[in-house]
């Protein structure tokens, strides 16, 4: 699907951006009723009442008091690029009641986003409930279709990009992390949205190739059990020799060279733990995947036994490897108890590095994976352990420990008019209005509230005294004297209102927006454990308004 240039805002034909990565997500990918609403509306004429729409959630995932916003720029995309063809049309035409009118079809060939606003807050920003990610106005007809959607596109990439960031949280910032959910993963739709929002909320690589691909995620990985245990005996190497990493040397028989290496670690090694052989398969296995990557070679050391023959078996290697002026990429242990393990596999290369005199070998990686989430990582933290890199992917890319974000889309405004949506339960109230929101931050330095206003009155200003409101308790408010004020929403899809347009930023600077955002947190918010709730706040006269309207709507009850 390619933008059309004559239904760009400000005929800016320099601005196409491009269709959405999955071209599953054209104007079918929403809600049937969102079209019998479209036409309902064009029926009785209302289709071009101007519309003002929040795209909000109302609780943190996860037990936790934040949340990363992303999936903004698919939305944008999916904007800029909306545009019915003939097929989609004619499905729409057999899929609602045949008694639906002739221009209604034409109206929707005509139909594009070239009148609707989007304002947002940044992708990769740090976000709390009810404030609006998303602020969309336009005609009420084609906004309802856009419902779908956008929430689509929003709920998932921002919940396993928030997930991401606690993992990495847990983990702590040396911690190299990589993400192998793709087998695990949703669907090709899931794995790909994984990759790249865990890439955002502080990954550092993924193993899947595609993502790599389709948005320059650094790619890593090691290699499987089948490829240790596909090796049967050392016969199998045929081209033994390996060039030294300068080119100026060639060792004729690599195997051997292992060999006498593993001698060697056995005779100084060997009286502490065993008095067997290691597996030679195993050690086959090792040796060919040195010989295919002798300057990244990396080995899953846990198909047997990890300290009775993967970790000697892999020094081996390793060491044969030193002499020709490689250094080893590291291990991965995938079973048994990680923290234990990696501790002896650590007391281990050092003892090669001191034995044998090879400086830093004792810093050799060590990578953990299997099953790994935020609980378990916290417990190796609590035990002690050596891990350099974790491999996660199930609890992180299907956010096992919750199944969605919870983002709703709700009429704040109809031709200027504001509008609320009641509901029994306080906390599902909407927020009415056309509204701005800042981020006040403190003396030091941290975000303190997040306030939201009406689209008109002033805005809050460094140094003076404002009242931030509770939005729903009356006895919750507190004066703020801001000592930075952010302006949430930027515009980044101006439809008509000739207001310039804020880029897209690229992936890079999306995530480390991200990384930054989480830094400058309070640490009471972040902590796992009962972290303290951030302030969301209205002012005192929206606050007034949003209670004037509800008592407005809410029909008087009569008790006899
Ligand atoms: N020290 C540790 N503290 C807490 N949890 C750990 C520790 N080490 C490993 N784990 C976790 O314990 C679980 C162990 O998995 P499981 O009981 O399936 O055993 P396994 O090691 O995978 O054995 P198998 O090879 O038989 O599959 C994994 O979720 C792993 O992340
Ligand atoms: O455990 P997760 O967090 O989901 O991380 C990915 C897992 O996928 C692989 O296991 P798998 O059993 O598929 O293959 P293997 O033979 O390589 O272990 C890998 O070894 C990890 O254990
Ligand atoms: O590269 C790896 O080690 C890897 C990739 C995906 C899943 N498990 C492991
Ligand atoms: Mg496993």
């Amino acid at each position: 699907m390619e933008a059309n240039a004559n239904h760009l805002p400000n005929g800016e034909a320099a601005a196409v951006l491009d269709s959405p990565t999955n071209p599953m997500v054209t104007p079918l990918l929403t809600d049937l009723y969102q079209y019998t609403m479209a036409y309902a509306y064009w029926k009785g004429g209302k289709h071009n009442d101007r519309a003002v729409f929040d795209l909000y959630f109302r609780r943190n995932p996860f037990g936790g008091e934040y949340t990363i916003f992303a999936g903004l720029e698919e939305c944008i995309k999916f904007i800029a690029n909306f545009k019915m063809n003939e097929g989609e049309i004619s499905f729409i035409r057999q899929s609602l009641s045949g008694s639906c009118e002739d221009g209604f079809f034409d109206y929707l060939r005509e139909l594009d986003c070239s009148e609707v606003e989007a304002y947002a807050i940044p992708e990769g920003s740090v976000v709390f409930p009810k404030v609006p990610l998303m602020r969309i106005e336009g005609p009420v007809a084609v906004v309802q279709l856009l419902e779908t959607p956008l929430l689509n596109l929003v709920n998932f990439a921002s919940l396993v990009a928030t997930n991401a960031a606690r993992h990495r949280f847990v983990a702590g910032k040396s911690k190299m992390l990589l993400e192998f959910g793709l087998r695990r993963a949703q669907g090709p739709d899931g794995a790909i949205t994984a990759s790249k929002y865990c890439y955002i909320g502080g990954f550092d690589a993924t193993s899947n190739v595609a993502a790599g691909r389709l948005f320059g995620i650094p790619l890593r990985g090691t290699h499987s059990h089948a490829f240790v245990s596909s090796f049967m005996s050392p016969d199998e190497i045929i081209e033994k020799s390996l060039k030294s990493a300068d080119g100026s040397t060639n060792c004729e028989d690599f195997v051997s060279l292992v060999q006498t290496w593993l001698n060697k670690i056995k005779a100084v090694q060997w009286s502490k733990s065993s008095n067997g052989d290691t597996n030679h398969s195993e050690l086959t296995a090792f040796t060919s995947y040195a010989l295919a990557f002798p300057d990244n070679f990396l080995a899953l050391v846990d198909t047997y036994d990890v300290m009775r023959s993967g970790i000697p078996n892999f020094c081996a290697v390793a060491l044969a490897l030193n002499d020709l002026g490689y250094k080893a990429g590291g291990i991965r242990l995938d079973s048994g108890d990680l923290a234990y393990l990696s501790s002896e596999a650590r007391k281990f290369f050092q003892s090669i590095e001191k034995e044998f005199c090879i400086p830093g070998f004792g810093k050799t990686n060590i990578t953990a994976s299997n099953d790994l989430n935020e609980e378990t990582l916290d417990a190796l933290n609590k035990q002690g352990h050596e891990v350099d890199s974790y491999g996660i992917g199930t609890y992180l890319v299907t956010c096992y420990s919750q199944a969605a974000l919870g983002c709703v889309f709700k009429l704040v405004e109809i031709n200027g008019e504001p509008r609320i949506k009641l509901s029994e339960d306080v906390s599902k109230v909407s927020i009415p209005c056309k509204k701005r929101s800042y981020r006040l931050y403190g003396k030091e330095g941290y975000p303190l509230v997040d306030i939201m206003t009406g689209e008109n009155e002033p805005i809050p200003k460094v140094g003076e005294r404002i009242l931030c409101r509770h939005p729903f308790n009356e006895s919750k408010r507190a004066f703020v004297v801001p000592q930075k004020v952010d302006d949430l929403l930027k515009c980044y899809w101006p439809g008509t209102s000739g207001k310039p347009r804020v880029e897209l930023p690229s992936l890079n600077e999306t995530r480390e927006r991200c990384i930054n955002q989480l830094e400058q947190m309070r640490p009471d918010h972040m902590r796992r454990l009962n972290p303290t709730p951030y302030k969301v706040s209205v002012s005192a006269k929206l606050y007034d308004f949003i209670h004037f309207l509800w008592l407005n709507e809410a029909p008087v009850g009569e008790l006899q």
